[in-house]
């Protein structure tokens, strides 16, 4: 598959301070790849690098597989390709619309000066109105409109020259909940059913695993992991990356090859492992044994009960079954049936559900 974007190895330095160091990736055409990271680890400035509004230190950028931005350091020549004439959209936090313009006349501000004089702007305006189902709001200023009205047309003004992709620099994290849930796949299938590919930079973990293909953790400037949103759940790099993504339970283990001794009982591993490290629980690899049937690891106090919805995540206190192994005490999560009716004071007893992550190295 083509790239839509490849970053290769770049270095950003503003004022005196390094803010992105050494950062590769990569968004394959026909897919969203999220950048996610806490505040100040560089989203905002890589986003304003790829578009061409920050200088690179070193390294290369290419976008549509033109090559936009390099610094080689070797004698050759340097590429500086203007963010006008890069095949980039961007939708910037909280929309930034023109306020003195009406919502058809954003929309037309975003097809540039070379569309803006020729005839088939007016239909493309239109079409892209309709795309983001605004078309009755096309003569109304944007203070006149909510907030997910105006995302959705800095969505449209991005999206009017068929870039290559939209980067979208925490689109919704001025709108509530229940909008943003919705808004998430109205962009994401609009993106891609435009032709166009999405990378996206977010500090919103639920954000970045529903709308991304692939994920890409920024730390300090730094890229700490890339993978499929179920690998960077599933198998974090490191306990920083894994306490991003969600509850965890990190205990003391032994590895030996495919299973690893732990307070919690022998656990199968997802990756053969050997010596000592962290065993790395998710609420979803345990779950309440309602009826016995020799696979229990071990017993346990409930100490809360989360409903999910769909499950129950339920909050223990591991008890031990020899005391000399002092694991009384010990606090995980395990997952229960939606039916499960258990409360506080509980005894329960647990077994895995699915293969735990071991970090050697955490
Ligand atoms: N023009 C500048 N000169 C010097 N430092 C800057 C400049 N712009 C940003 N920074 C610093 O770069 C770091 C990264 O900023 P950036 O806005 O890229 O982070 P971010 O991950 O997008 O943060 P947030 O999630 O809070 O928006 C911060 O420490 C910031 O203070």
């Amino acid at each position: 598959m083509n790239d839509a974007v490849r970053v290769e190895n770049i270095s950003v330095v503003l004022g005196d301070a390094t803010i992105l160091d050494g950062v590769s990736l990569r968004v394959p055409a026909g897919s969203i790849t999220a950048v996610i990271g806490p505040s100040g680890c560089g989203k905002t400035t890589l986003l304003r690098t790829i578009a061409g509004l920050e200088p690179l230190r070193s390294g290369r950028i290419e976008i549509g597989g033109i090559e936009v931005a390099s610094v080689r350091g070797d004698g050759g020549r340097d590429v500086d390709i203007p963010t006008e004439r890069r095949s980039f959209g961007l939708v910037p936090q909280e929309g930034a619309l023109f306020g003195n313009l009406s919502v058809a006349g954003n929309v037309r501000f975003g097809l540039g000066p070379w569309w803006r004089r020729t005839p088939g702007r007016a239909a493309r305006t239109t079409e892209l109105l309709e795309v983001v189902g605004l078309s009755e709001f096309r003569g109304r200023h944007p203070s006149a409109l909510s907030g997910g009205q105006r995302q959705r047309v800095a969505l449209a003004r991005a999206l009017a020259p068929r870039p290559a992709v939209i980067g979208l620099d925490e689109p919704f994290s001025a709108l509530d909940a229940q909008l943003r849930t919705r808004l998430r796949d109205h962009v994401r299938d609009t993106i891609l059913a435009e032709g166009s590919s999405g990378l996206l930079v977010t500090h919103d973990r639920e954000e970045a695993m529903a709308m991304a293909d692939e994920i890409v953790v920024l730390m300090a400037g730094q890229v700490r992991q890339v993978g499929s949103p179920e690998e960077v759940y599933l198998a974090p790099a490191d306990a920083e990356v894994a306490r991003m993504f969600g509850e965890v339970s990190e205990l003391p283990g032994d590895a030996d090859g495919d299973v690893v001794r732990c307070s919690a009982g022998l656990l199968r591993l997802r990756r053969p492992a050997r010596g000592p490290g962290t065993v790395m629980l998710r609420p979803g690899d345990l779950d309440v044994a309602t009826s016995p049937d020799g696979s229990e690891l071990g017993r346990a106090t409930v100490l809360s009960v989360r409903p999910c919805g769909e499950h129950i995540e339920v909050r223990v206190s591991l008890t031990a079954a020899d005391p000399a192994r002092h694991d009384d005490g010990v606090e995980l999560f395990v997952r229960a049936e939606p039916e499960w009716a258990g409360s506080p004071g509980d005894q329960i007893a647990f077994r895995q559900r699915r293969p735990a992550h071991f970090c050697p190295a955490c």
